[in-house]
Order: structure tokens, then sequence, then C-alpha cells
């Protein structure tokens, strides 16, 4: 046996040793009378049998109790045989010689018949303990048990009271016991040594120190039978120390259903309400239970603490008797729950602070759902509840102010797609909340077509991790359908595991006043304002690009240098608001006989240029007589009635050799000059190789051509025959429609 067994199982073993120690040695006694008249051994007896008479009724009181217990099914009918047996002891004390008669006179003999049903009930009790299972209400009913024991007690008694004929001789007085019943009782002794095995062996079994102590009984029992089949005399030794076997068995199996029945679960109950106490004074939450009328049953540590009362002061008592004047804590805890509810409430706690509590109250119920009461859990949520408020007020503050800063908010799930646009968002666009879909598809189908490259351009990087931010300007579609410009900012909130966008917010600023007023500026700086053509300064930055190009041998391109002829007479005969109308026609003259790509401008006072990418040198002479021509046919309304003016060029082509433009403006120049000397309202193309002659390429129709009209006639074919160098030239078109630089503006 493993010494931890031996350990648990020391004090059975021990008084079974002892006690089988003391059978041994007795056995060696002489059969003397211990009392010289059996009357004296009376009350020695009555004694015995009270004792153990007293033990059986506990047994079956305690088995009787814990009957639904967990092993209340084996010990309802080791209490039920311990019930019989002690009935059956009573009988046998009753009938005893020398006490008075019991129904009728007693003798040995008819005490000895309530005798053995007794020891037969309690042997059967034991094998009934060992064999019966360990399960919660195991084993017959039992009621069973209790009516099959008074039965056969009751049976049993009338059978020997009544018709002891019918037994057979189990004492003669002067010689003992029979042989039979010295059988009897060894069989009975051989009966409780069986169940001494088989309840020793289910104690070693489970490891149960209840079963060594009934083992222990079964064997002090069998010790007990083996003295009474032996016995000479009812006041013999052997009879005497047969009683006192038979208590000290009793004794063992109060002993052991004691144990059972009540210290162990006593001792559990107490471990499990350490247990739950430990539980519940761990917990930071403010726990109290009540019964059904509401009286406090106990509460935890933070309980007492945040009431300043001690759990005693509270037991027993109700809200009202322990919070009175502390409202609304009373208010709301005068009944108990029958469903679960939750509140919030104030406490003003010991320390004279105010809590904010978040009271969960759960009914609890018994086995058979009857409500006991109820368990009062109380979270303090005044921290929690502040810090919720300065959130929430955080974010009001923070919407307030985009709201004020006209900023629209958008929240975007990445991978749904779900996106939800602020007020402000909906209204820049003319939009409620209502009409616009919380989804990404939304802000698509404004977007302006053209914007996306820029869009992606900042997005895409960011999303993929690789940008830290995403900002981008560009058009969105106002519910009124026209355009307007907002800057995007945003961020990725929340990316997944392998990095990707899951959640990212921005804001979105209408800047179309920002735009309109960069657009505006744009124009007065690189524009003159009389005409509305570019200026100068934006004229030589284009032909200094157009310059790259060409020494990139990409494509051709021409500068044409263009001076109105006798403008100060203009001006001086017809005032210098006519003269302003004279270049404003001819502006809108000039502008409609160009292509988009040609860049024209006004350099100063009456002087103009045109740079004309992706053209030959025949191209452009004759692309500045056409021009030549029709400004000398286009008439200036002003208020005096038509004017006819006229103006004279200066062409050159840009070289690659150009250092820069003021190289190629000095060439024109040249050749302006040599028009006007020339006599004005002409062209003439300046030389690129240094000392070639500037050649004129015009002559006015009243010069060189005696008939005008064929002349023009020749010019105008001249000019619609234009070489395919004349045609949009698109490296150079797109190159200048990006930079901004079309002819009319
Ligand atoms: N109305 C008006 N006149 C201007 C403007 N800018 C310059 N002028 C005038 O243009 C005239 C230029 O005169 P000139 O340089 O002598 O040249 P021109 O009279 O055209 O003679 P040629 O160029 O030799 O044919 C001056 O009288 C300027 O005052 C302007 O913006 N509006």
């Amino acid at each position: 046996m493993p010494t931890s067994l031996l350990r648990r199982f020391r004090y059975p073993l021990q008084a079974t040793a002892l006690l089988a120690v003391c059978f041994v040695l007795s056995i060696f006694l002489p059969p003397v009378n211990l009392f010289a008249d059996a009357r004296d051994y009376l009350p020695l007896h009555s004694g015995l049998e009270i004792f153990s008479i007293v033990v059986a009724g506990m047994v079956f009181a305690l088995g009787w109790n814990l009957r639904r217990g967990a092993r209340g099914g084996r010990l309802v009918w080791l209490g039920a045989a311990c019930l019989g047996a002690g009935l059956l002891d009573f009988a046998h004390l009753m009938s005893y010689p020398g006490m008075p008669p019991f129904f009728t006179p007693n003798s040995a003999e008819k005490a000895i018949g309530f005798w053995l049903m007794a020891r037969l009930l309690g042997a059967l009790g034991l094998l009934a303990h060992a064999l019966l299972p360990e399960r919660e209400g195991g084993g017959p009913p039992a009621a069973w048990a209790v009516l099959g024991a008074i039965g056969v007690t009751l049976g049993w008694s009338w059978v020997v009271v009544m018709q002891p004929q019918v037994l057979p001789a189990t004492f003669v007085e002067g010689q003992g016991v029979t042989p039979l019943k010295s059988a009897l009782e060894g069989g009975l002794a051989l009966l409780y040594l069986g169940a001494a095995v088989l309840l020793g062996r289910r104690a070693l079994g489970d490891g149960e120190a209840v079963g060594g102590w009934l083992a222990a009984a079964a064997v002090t029992m069998a010790l007990a039978e083996l003295h009474f089949a032996r016995y000479a005399a009812v006041a013999d030794v052997y009879n005497v120390l047969g009683h006192a076997y038979k208590v000290a068995a009793f004794a063992m199996i109060y002993r052991a259903v004691f144990v059972s029945g009540v210290r162990a679960p006593q001792r559990a109950l107490a471990a499990e309400r350490a247990l739950l106490r430990g539980l519940i004074d761990s917990v930071p939450d403010l726990v109290a239970f009540r019964d059904r009328e509401g009286r406090y049953l106990g509460c935890n540590k933070a309980f007492a603490q945040a009431y300043g009362i001690r759990e005693v002061a509270l037991v027993g008592r109700s809200d009202g008797e322990v919070f009175a004047g502390r409202l609304p804590l009373a208010e709301a805890g005068k009944e108990t729950v029958s469903r679960a509810e939750n509140h919030e409430e104030w406490l003003e706690a010991a320390d004279g602070t105010l809590r904010l509590l978040d009271t969960l109250r759960t009914p609890y119920f018994d086995a058979e759902g009857r409500q006991l009461g109820e368990i009062r859990v109380s979270r303090d949520f005044t921290e929690r509840r502040r810090v919720r408020e300065q959130i929430a007020e955080r974010e009001r503050r923070l919407m307030l102010a985009l709201e004020g800063a006209e900023l629209g908010l958008w929240d975007w799930d990445v991978p749904s797609g779900r996106a939800s646009f602020s007020p402000v968002w909906c209204r820049m666009l003319g939009y409620t909340s209502d009409e616009l879909a919380g989804n990404v598809s939304t802000w698509e189908s404004l977007v302006h077509p053209d914007d996306w490259y820029d869009i992606r351009d900042s997005l895409e990087p960011h999303l993929r991790g690789t940008k830290d931010a995403y900002r981008a300007e560009y058009r969105l579609k106002h519910k009124s359908g026209h355009w307007i410009w907002v800057l995007a900012a945003g961020r990725v909130l929340d990316r997944g595991e392998g990095g990707e966008a899951l959640r990212m917010v921005g804001i979105h600023q209408d800047i179309s006043q920002r735009k309109a007023m960069e657009e505006s500026l744009l124009q007065l700086a690189t524009s003159d304002p009389l005409t509305g053509l570019w200026n100068r300064r934006h004229f030589v930055e284009v032909v200094r690009g157009e310059l790259g190009r060409v020494r990139r041998n990409q494509a051709p391109a021409a500068l044409l240098l263009m001076d109105l002829d006798f403008f100060k007479r203009i001006n001086d005969t017809h005032g210098h608001a006519a003269g302003d109308e004279v270049l404003r026609h001819f502006t809108a003259t000039v502008s409609a006989q160009l292509r988009e790509a040609d860049v024209f401008a006004r350099l100063g006072g009456e002087e103009f240029a045109i740079l004309l990418p992706c053209i030959d040198a025949l191209g452009a002479v004759r692309v500045a007589d056409r021009l030549r021509r029709v400004v000398a046919d286009s008439p200036a309304r002003i208020e005096s009635g038509p004017l006819h003016y006229s103006m004279s060029i200066g062409a050159t082509m840009l070289d690659a050799r150009d250092e820069g433009y003021e190289a190629a403006y000095a060439r024109a120049d040249e050749a302006l000059y040599a028009a006007k000397h020339a006599g004005r309202n002409r062209v003439v193309l300046a030389p690129v190789a240094a000392g070639e002659p500037a050649m004129e390429v015009s002559v006015p129709a009243e010069v060189g051509n005696e008939d005008v009209a064929s002349s023009r006639k020749e010019a105008a074919a001249a000019v619609s025959g234009a070489t395919a160098m004349e045609e949009p030239c698109p490296a150079t078109a797109g190159e200048a429609a990006a930079a901004g630089t079309t002819a009319q503006r």
C-alpha cells in the first residue's frame, strides 16, 4: 500500500489492529462471569445498547437528510439498515433477561432473536454501502430502503414476540449458546468480513477515509460476532466483550458517516466559501448579495470601502436602514429584481466624492428554481465617463473647427469601399448628407476625368505605404454642374499585416477661389492688360523653351516681329483711345489667323511678336505675309469710321546656334527695321547665316502689283498652299499647350 494511502487510513488500520490483537488475547480468557448476578450487568448492557441505538438513529438521520447529496444513495441504505438495527437493538435491550417484560416475558432466547436480525441488517447495510453506485441520489429510492428496514423489523419482531415457537433454540440456560447460534454468529462474522473486504477495496480505490472507517467497523463487528458465538452466560466476559466490540463498531460507523456526511462537506463548503470570498474581494467592482426581502447577506471589500461600512453592519439590513438619506441608491434598491436589470446610479462615496456606478442586478435561484435573492455588481465608471466626455468634447470641437474652416471630412474603409462624408463635405458639393451614397464610388463619380493622373500620383504611393501622406489638388463636380477645385489631404489610419491600407481619413477643402486668384495672378504676370496677349516676359520664356527643342533637332520654328506702321499718326489724328482700339482690333485680326500652337505676344507699345513652332522659312514668310495682308485688308472700326492700317514684319528662323532669345530677336528686329526702311507694310526674312542679305519676301499690292485684286488672290493662294511644316505640330503644340502658351487667352 502506498505511503500516502497508509497515512490516510492509519487511524482505522490502527484501531482495527488494536481490536484484533485484543480479540486474539481474549481467546485465552476463561469464560468467567463478570457479574455475579446477570441483573448487575443490566446497567452496563443497557448503556452499551443505548449508545449503539443512538448512533444507529443518528446514522439514519444523517443518511436520510443527505439522501439527495453526492453520496446520498449509499448513505441512506446504510442509514435505513442502522434504523432497523437500532429498533431491533431496542427490542433486544427491552427483551434482555432482567428487564421488565417486553410484550411477553423476556428471555435470552428472545433477546438473541432480536439481536441476530439486528446484526444481519447491519451487515446488509454495510454491504449496500460497499456495492451501491456512487452518484447523486444513486441507488434505489431512499423510501424503499427505509420502508424495507421498518418492514423487516416489524415482521421479525412479530415473529420473535408472537411466534417464538417457530424459531430454533439458540441459547440453553446453564450451557450457553447452541451450535446453531454459534453457526449463525459465525455466518454473520463472515458476512461482515466480506463487507469489510468490499469496503476496504472500494476505500483503496477512491482513497476516502470514510470507506476505511466503515471497513474497520465491519471487521470489528465480525470480531464482535465471534465473541457472541462462544459466550456461555449472558454476563460472561465474551458477551460483555461482544457488546463492547459492537459499540466500537458503531462508533466507527458514526465516525465514518459523520466524516463523509458532515465534516468533509463542511470543510469543502468552508473552502468554497473562502474561495468565493477571495474571488469577490479580488474584484474591483462593488459586489453585494441580498435576500428576497432586500436584506443584505454580504458584500465584498470594494463595496464596504466605497460605502464606508463594515460587512457585519450591513448583513441582515435593508437599503433603507443602511443607506437612509443617501438616495438615490436606497431608492434604486428598494426591491430585489426578478430579472437581470442594469442601471446607472450616483453614489456619494465614503470619501465624499460622487461616483457614477453602472449597476447590474441579477436574481439568483436555488436548485428548484426558487429565487433566493439578488446579486448586485456595480462598476465605477466615473473616470471612464469623464474620459469619454473629454473625447466627445474634443471630437465636437474638432468638428466645429473643421466646419468653421469649411473642411469636409471623409472616412474610407478601403477593403469594403464604404465611405462616410461629413455634412460640410456634402454641402461643399451642393448636396445634403442623405443625397450621397456612403461609398467611395460616390467620390469617384464626381472627380474630373482629367485630374485622375494627379490623384493617382499621390494616392497610390500612399496606399502602398511608400509615401507619408496623400495630397492632391483636383476638381470635383458640384451638384449644379460646375467644377470646384479641392485640396485633398489624407492619411491611412490602419494597415493590415501585409501593410495594405484598411482605413483612411482625410479632408477636402474648397480651393476654387484660391485657384481663380492664382489664375488671375498668373494672367496678370504673363499677359498684357490691353490686348490680353502674352506679355514680353512670358514670350521670352516660351521662345527660350522652343529654342531648346530646335537645338534638340525636334522641329524648326520661326519668330515674327511685327510693328504697326505710322501708329503715332493714328494716335495723333484719332486720339489715344482710337489707338487702343486699333491695337485690340489688330490683336483679334491676327489671333483669328493663328494655329493653337502659335504663341502671340505684345512686346510693348505697337510692337508684337509671334512664335511659329513646326514651320520652315517658306511657311513662316507665307504666314507672315498672310497676316500682313489680312491686317491691311481689315480696317479697324473706330468712332470716326473704318480705319485702314498696316504692319511691317521682321521674320527669322530660330537657329540651333542662337545663344538665346536675344540673338533671334536681334535678327528679327533687323529684318523689321529693313521692312520699315523699305517702305513698310511688308515682310522681310532675316538671314540666319552672318553676312547674307535680308530677304524681302513680300511687296505691298500697291507697290509690287498693279492689279491689287489679283495680287490678293495670289497671296491667298500662296497662303493656302503653305508647306506641310505649317501644319499643327503635335510635339510642340502639346508642350506649348501644357505650358499654357496658346495664341489666345
Ligand atoms: N494708343 C496707344 N498708343 C501707344 C501705345 N503704346 C505706344 N503707343 C504709341 O505708339 C507710337 C509709336 O510711334 P513710333 O515709335 O514713332 O512709330 P510709328 O509712328 O508707328 O512709326 P513707325 O513705326 O516708324 O512706322 C507712339 O506715339 C506711342 O505713344 C498704347 O498702348 N496705346
